[in-house]
């Protein structure tokens, strides 16, 4: 007799990686189960990626109508109709989802799953308590917003990046700590929708890992549209609450600041959904920041267990997890000569203001610490002539280029950047050089035949 709580494969989250593998393995696996305890389908389409896209959408319609001088009065922003828009689209993916798990038999299992020992799990369902065990498990569980250890901050009630999309009034003066990724998508969103923004920074510049001359163009488009930042800012105190009036005091290079705002948005990072689920019971050992520690084909400390995305320390993005699924599916396929592993691995990325910000390989500033030699071509974006039809000339375009012609970095600052990204790693990828894309006949006028433009720049090797 088969145990109904034992499964041959067992996932703990549906992530991005938990849930394809899931799916993909189901045929190969006489049982799969996933236990969910929130959002089926993952932080993506529920609470992250598509959600805040969505939002920047709305903002970018109203921000192109309205300085387009087309509108003969002003318009009234309703923020009710912006949520209602994303809440849609939300729901549409929750029922592919749903849809999806359906057709694919696996067993979805409600609750909060905690590892009570090595393979076996305890989940709080809406019946109670069920214990499950696996041969093999694949943990999922992704990561949440950090929320600092300031005085006074937590009792402010602060907005995290899933209660800020659920807003249904413009906020009169929103703070944003921390400068990375979600703080410049939403800052710019919301100073599109009338709030008055700030971005308070920690460090000396926002985007701390990238070249000067995106941050400096970057941080001039979003001050251009209204945003402000304070930088080598230490917020030492928050008091209020959040809706009323919030206060933020700290210094500022060492001076003394006050800030006094309606709101404030924590996007200080993430931390992994690692604690409290029992993993030191199972023998799952984790770094010193908590992420989940695994080998390169993302088995954890023990044997037939796996970690995959934001809670094994994979960098966060939903693209990253979704190579994570492909690494495993083949180590539970029993693959044994498996080309996938997690270094050395192309990880583009797309920053979502306008104009985005897309970047793949080498910055010039690694180059210049690591003492690797190149050959710079940088065009403005306005050279890419789709950008004269859209009015968007914002930004520009660069590769370096190493010594066999091979591409080490590409990075765009404009109009549609992400959609650039992947001819460039694909070049990449194949070993090509870069001239396999200078001599391509792309479309005219697309953004992508501005790569032609680009690579025609690169310098002559020096003889
Ligand atoms: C606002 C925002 C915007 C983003 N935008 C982008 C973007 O544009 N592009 C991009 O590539 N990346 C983006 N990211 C990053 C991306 O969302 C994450 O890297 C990705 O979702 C991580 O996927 P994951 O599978 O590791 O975890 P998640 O998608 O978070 O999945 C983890 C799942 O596990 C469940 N879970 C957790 N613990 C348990 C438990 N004990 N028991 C049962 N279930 C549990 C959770 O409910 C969740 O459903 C964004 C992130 C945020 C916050
Ligand atoms: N378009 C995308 O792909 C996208 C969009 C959003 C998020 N993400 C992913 O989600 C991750 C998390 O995003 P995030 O913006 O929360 O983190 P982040 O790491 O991008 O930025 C956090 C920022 O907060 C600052 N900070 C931390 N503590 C602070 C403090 N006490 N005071 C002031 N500043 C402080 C840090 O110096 C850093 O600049 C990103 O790293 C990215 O991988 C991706």
């Amino acid at each position: 007799m088969t145990d109904p709580n034992h499964y041959p494969l067992l996932i703990l989250g549906s992530g991005e990686a938990g849930k394809y593998l899931s799916w993909t393995l189901s045929p190969h696996y006489s049982r799969v189960a996933l236990i969910e305890s929130s959002y089926l389908g993952g932080s993506c389409p529920n609470i992250a990626c598509l959600p805040s896209k969505n939002i920047i959408h709305s903002a970018s319609i109203i921000h192109e109508a309205s300085s387009s001088n087309l509108l003969a009065s002003q318009m009234k922003i309703d923020m009710q109709t912006i949520r209602q828009r994303k809440r849609d689209m939300v729901a549409g993916l929750q029922e592919v989802h749903r849809s999806r798990f359906a057709e694919s038999k696996v067993e979805v299992i409600w609750g909060r799953g905690v590892f009570v020992g090595e393979k076996s799990i305890e989940v709080d369902t809406a019946e109670g308590k069920r214990l499950v065990t696996a041969d093999k498990i694949v943990i999922s569980t992704g990561s949440r917003a950090r929320i600092e250890d300031i005085p006074g901050l937590k009792s402010a009630k602060p907005l995290t990046h899933i209660e800020i999309m659920e807003l249904d009034i413009v906020p009169e003066h929103l703070i944003i700590l921390g400068g990375g990724y979600i703080s410049l998508e939403f800052a710019q969103a919301m100073r599109r929708f009338g709030a008055r923004v700030s971005v308070v920074e920690r460090n000396e510049g926002i985007l701390k890992n990238e070249d000067g001359d995106v941050v400096v163009a970057l941080k001039g488009v979003l001050e251009g549209e209204g945003v402000r930042f304070y930088t080598s800012a230490v917020v030492e105190e928050v008091s209020g609450i959040y809706g009323e009036s919030v206060m933020m005091k700290g210094t500022i290079s060492g001076k003394p600041f006050e800030l006094e705002g309606s709101h404030i948005l924590c996007a200080t990072g993430r931390v992994p959904n690692t604690t409290g689920i029992g993993l030191e019971e199972a023998g799952i050992q984790l770094d010193p920041r908590g992420f989940i520690n695994t080998d390169e084909r993302l088995e954890t400390s023990s044997s037939g267990v796996y970690a995959v995305g934001d809670c094994a320390g994979s960098p966060q993005f939903t693209h990253v997890a979704f190579d994570d699924f492909r690494i495993v599916k083949d180590a539970l396929l029993g693959k044994s000569t498996i080309p996938n592993r997690k270094s050395g691995r192309q990880i583009p990325f797309t920053l979502f203001t306008v104009p985005e910000f897309a970047h793949i390989g080498l910055r010039q500033r690694e180059a210049k610490v690591q003492g690797i030699e190149y050959r710079l071509a940088k065009l403005p974006m306005g050279a890419f002539l789709k950008t004269r039809t859209l009015g968007q000339t914002t930004g520009f375009a660069k590769a370096l280029i190493g010594d066999e012609d091979e591409i080490l970095g590409f990075t765009a600052l404009g109009v549609g950047a992400g959609e650039l990204l992947p001819v460039v790693q694909l070049c990449m990828k194949m070993n090509l050089k870069y001239t396999d894309i200078a001599d391509l006949i792309i479309t005219h006028p697309t953004l992508s035949e501005g790569l032609v433009y680009l690579f025609q720049k690169v310098p002559a090797k020096a003889s």
